[in-house]
């Protein structure tokens, strides 16, 4: 069987994987989730200064439920803590 000259990002010439290649991907990604969790909480902070939420509860359970759901669906408990340290985060 010949094998594509063409190598996908992360694979080598002999089609093994470059583990420090795809370990940096893997950084970039992280960096692009942290970049993004601050634009969430900066919005976040929006929601919470709008006048209609002045002296309201900083907590909306009902909508914490919603955003917890959206991550459980597809990441299970897993899903759940991360929805968690999401709101922690972005609450302030
Ligand atoms: O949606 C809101 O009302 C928000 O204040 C935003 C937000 C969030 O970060 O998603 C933060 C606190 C609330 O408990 C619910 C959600």
């Amino acid at each position: 069987m010949t094998r594509s000259l063409i190598s996908m990002p992360g694979e080598t010439v002999d089609g093994g994987f470059d583990v420090l290649q795809l370990r940096r991907r893997i950084d970039d990604i992280d960096q692009s989730i942290i970049d993004l969790i601050r634009t969430r909480k900066e919005i976040s902070r929006q929601v919470q200064r709008t006048p209609t939420d002045v002296g309201g509860p900083r907590v909306e359970p009902v909508r914490e439920a919603d955003i917890t759901n959206n991550y459980h669906v597809p990441f299970g408990d897993a899903g759940s803590a991360l929805a968690a340290a999401l709101l922690q985060i972005c609450r302030g």
